[in-house]
C-alpha cells in the first residue's frame, strides 16, 4: 500500500513545504484540502495549476486526491452541487489527481430515502464528467452517512465505476461498525482509506497514529488479508483542533507506525 497525508493537518502551508515534508518523511502522496483558505483550490488560474502540477512532478510526490466540500445529499437544487463537483474534477484533472472527495451532508430532518435518491442522482450525473476527465468521485463515510452500510445505500444505486467510497476509519468506528463489516460493504467501491487516531468517542482531538482508540490494526489487517493494495492517507484534523500538536513533528513516527502495521499484517 502507498502512504499519504492530508493538508488538513498543515493548514495554509505552501505546496513546496508540504512536498518537503512528504519527501523528508517517506510519504508517496498528499491529499490536498481544496478549500479557498488553502493554497490549492478551484479558484486557481491555469498558470497556477500548471505550476502546482510541476512542483509535484519535480519531487515525484503524487497528488492522491482533492478533499472537497460538496454535500451530495444536501437539500436544494442540483445545479450548484454539480457545479461544485465539476470545478473539483477539473482541478483534479489539471493536477493529475485520481480522486475527488465529497461529503454526504443529508438533512437529518428529511426522509432518508429522499436524500439518498438525490445524492445518487447527482453522483450519477457527475460520474459522466468524472469519466470524461479521468477522475473518480469518492463519497466519504462522514456526517449523515458515516458507516459503510450507510454509504452503499447511495453508492449501490449509482452503480458507476467513476463513483466510489472513501473510508474514514474514525467515522465508521464512531458509527459502531466493525472494520471487517465496513470492508465487506465498501470493497466493490473502495477508492482509498483515511486513517487517524483519537482519544475516545467524546474527545476526537487528533492524536499521533497508534496512541488512540481507533482500530487501525484491524483496518490494515482486513485490507491486507483481502489483498487490497491502495492508499492509506493520514488525515490529522489540525485545522479543526488548533491546540493539537503540530503534524510535521509527528509524520515520521506516523509513517513508521503504518509501515509496522503493514509489515505485521503481511
Ligand atoms: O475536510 C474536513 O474538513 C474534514 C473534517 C472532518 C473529517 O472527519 C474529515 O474526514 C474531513
Amino acid at each position: 500500500m502507498k502512504l499519504a497525508f492530508s493538508t488538513l493537518g498543515v493548514p495554509g502551508l505552501p505546496v513546496p513545504e508540504v512536498l518537503a515534508l512528504a519527501t523528508a518523511h517517506g510519504y508517496h502522496g498528499v491529499e490536498l484540502r481544496a478549500h479557498p483558505e488553502e493554497p490549492v483550490h478551484p479558484g486557481l488560474t491555469p498558470a497556477e495549476r500548471a505550476d502546482t502540477a510541476a512542483l509535484f512532478r519535480s519531487t515525484g510526490i503524487e497528488v492522491l486526491g482533492l478533499a472537497g466540500y460538496a454535500r451530495v445529499a444536501a437539500p436544494g437544487e442540483d445545479a450548484p452541487v454539480l457545479a461544485e463537483i465539476r470545478d473539483l474534477l477539473r482541478l483534479a484533472h489539471d493536477l493529475g489527481a485520481p480522486f475527488v472527495r465529497v461529503f454526504p451532508g443529508a438533512d437529518p430532518d428529511r426522509p432518508r430515502e429522499e436524500s439518498e435518491a438525490l445524492a445518487a442522482r447527482r453522483l450519477g450525473t457527475a460520474a459522466e464528467d468524472a469519466a470524461a476527465l479521468g477522475v473518480r468521485i469518492l463519497l466519504e463515510t462522514h456526517d449523515s452517512h458515516r458507516t459503510g452500510a450507510d454509504a452503499i445505500r447511495i453508492l449501490g444505486p449509482v452503480g458507476h465505476r467513476q463513483v466510489g467510497a472513501l473510508w474514514d476509519v474514525m467515522h465508521t468506528w464512531l458509527g459502531g461498525e466493525q472494520p471487517s463489516d465496513t470492508y465487506a460493504a465498501l470493497a466493490p467501491h473502495l477508492g482509498y482509506v483515511q486513517v487517524k487516531d483519537i482519544a475516545s468517542a467524546e474527545d476526537t482531538t487528533p492524536l499521533p497514529l497508534g496512541t488512540g482508540v481507533l482500530p487501525l490494526t484491524e483496518c490494515v489487517d482486513v485490507l491486507s488479508r483481502r489483498g487490497w493494495d491502495g492508499w492509506l492517507c493520514w488525515e490529522y484534523e489540525k485545522r479543526w483542533y488548533e491546540a493539537a500538536a503540530p503534524l510535521p513533528g509527528l509524520l515520521g513516527a506516523g509513517r513508521e507506525h503504518l509501515a509496522r502495521l503493514l509489515g505485521e499484517a503481511a
